[in-house]
């Protein structure tokens, strides 16, 4: 039979990892108990006395976001830190003047282009700091039926000395803020400071706007993600690994340059291909992007399309990719048709994808703005947006690989392995007309 589990009950299952896919309206219970949560659930009253909280996103419906808290709750203060864009913070301000309550905090964008990716929660209870780290706006249409990626930390107790995790988190998501340079974020920095992060078995790697360079170099961006693998992969040297095969998966792509061997391979790829050893074999870098069929026999139909968007103008310039490319597919989490807003990069090796290296679920699609692109001969990474996402790592949970077949397996949200483009298949583009074929709601999608 099955119980129905509360949010309390369904945390304490997914340990060690603590990683949730967003709960799926029309897929079977069961699918959405095990390692699922929803936003009401993360919320939830049964957590404990919510005294303050903040909201890192992209995206807000602000009614709709207070409606997720326990009415009890949705007088408490609540910062939302969000890119300075004017257009948006015109109908953010808007949005928010009836609450007194909520305070706006936008987030320097100096360099062009860039954007306020980030989503993330600080969840300020009596007995603690709860950090969440995810992949959904804070609109509805992001928690119904879509792949979204969850990360929940436990709630940190506060104490009277630093109690850093083995992972620098603290350390790390206090370097992330301070490149926020507000005011508004010192109380969130105070109270970070304040409580105990040593139960916390995850890495953050994050990015940032702005030129990174000397000391900083590695802070941020795929240089940060670099260098955690370098440190912290404690993989023998043995050759099975060299070929392990990198999966990227993502919902959106950025203009990655003329040819794979640019940026592509040359600079992301080598990041995620770091092993203790400099490895010199090139693994396989699968690509995992939805393909017009997988949006049109969406839950929601073309209209998940509109959440993937890649442009006209920069595919055209670049199709080369279509060889990397691989199909959404995740039948063992009944959520093929949850079309992905989640981002997630991955290495497993490479006897029939039985075990995993490392996972990373992160805000970050594949793109230069958001990862990073070296500059002056390698001195800098320019980094254009805020991205955050957290690295599991089996050293930190005592295992030298996850196992992915057996009981104490990582929860990964799709099907291994990835599922190659077949001739037929094309890349979801957000600005192009569909119109041969119906999606699952009788609709066409013209975007003109
Ligand atoms: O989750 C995000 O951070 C994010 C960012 N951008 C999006 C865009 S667009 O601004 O790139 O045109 C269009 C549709 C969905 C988007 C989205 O979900």
């Amino acid at each position: 039979v099955n119980k129905r589990l509360t949010p309390v009950e369904k945390i304490e299952q997914s340990e060690p990892y603590r990683f949730f896919l967003s709960t799926v309206h029309g897929i079977q219970d069961n699918y959405n108990q095990t390692n699922a949560i929803s936003l009401k659930e993360i919320l939830s009253v049964e957590h404990g006395q919510l005294t303050r909280s903040a909201q890192f996103n992209y995206m807000f419906d602000i009614e709709f976001l207070l409606e997720q808290y326990p009415s009890e709750f949705r007088l408490k203060p609540l910062l939302i830190v969000h890119g300075d864009s004017r257009d948006d913070n015109h109908s953010l301000k808007t949005q928010c003047s009836p609450y007194p309550q909520i305070e706006l905090c936008p987030a320097r964008l100096d360099i062009p282009f860039g954007t306020h990716h980030t989503k993330m929660m600080f969840l300020l209870y009596e007995t603690g700091l709860r950090i969440v780290i995810h992949t959904a706006n804070l609109i509805s249409q992001d928690w119904r039926q879509k792949t979204q990626g969850i990360w929940i930390s436990p709630i940190c107790p506060k104490t009277n000395d630093t109690r850093e995790s083995k992972t620098n988190f603290k350390k790390d998501l206090l370097d992330y803020i301070e490149q926020y340079r507000t005011r508004q974020l010192q109380f969130w920095q105070k109270t970070i400071n304040e409580h105990d992060f040593s139960s916390i078995n995850v890495h953050i790697i994050s990015s940032t706007p702005g030129r990174h360079t000397g000391a900083n170099i590695n802070k941020f961006g795929h240089l940060k993600l670099r260098q955690t693998l370098k440190n912290y992969l404690n993989l023998e040297n043995n050759e099975q690994y060299y070929s392990a095969p990198i999966i990227g998966q993502f919902s959106s792509i950025g203009s990655l340059g003329p040819n794979a061997n640019s940026w592509l391979t040359k600079e992301f790829l080598t990041s995620l291909k770091q092993l203790n050893t400099n490895s010199f074999d090139s693994p396989e870098l699968k690509l995992i992007y939805p393909t017009v069929e997988n949006v049109r026999t969406s839950f929601e139909g073309y209209i998940a399309g509109g959440s993937l968007p890649y442009n006209m103008q920069t595919a055209m310039k670049q199709t080369w990719l279509i060889n990397y490319l691989h199909r959404w597919k995740a039948d063992h989490r009944q959520r093929s048709r949850a079309s992905p807003h989640i981002k997630t990069y991955l290495r497993v090796t490479n006897d029939q994808y039985k075990n995993l290296l490392w996972f990373l679920v992160t805000s970050a699609n594949l793109s230069k703005a958001a990862w990073g692109v070296l500059e002056k001969n390698n001195t800098q990474l320019m980094i254009r947006s805020y991205e955050i996402g957290v690295l599991f790592i089996p050293k930190q949970f005592s295992q030298t690989i996850f196992p992915l077949f057996d009981s104490s397996s990582f929860p990964i949200p799709y099907d291994l392995p990835p599922v190659k483009y077949e001739s037929t298949d094309k890349p979801w583009i957000v600005d192009m007309t569909y119109k041969n074929q119906p999606d699952s709601h009788g609709n066409m999608w013209d975007p003109h």
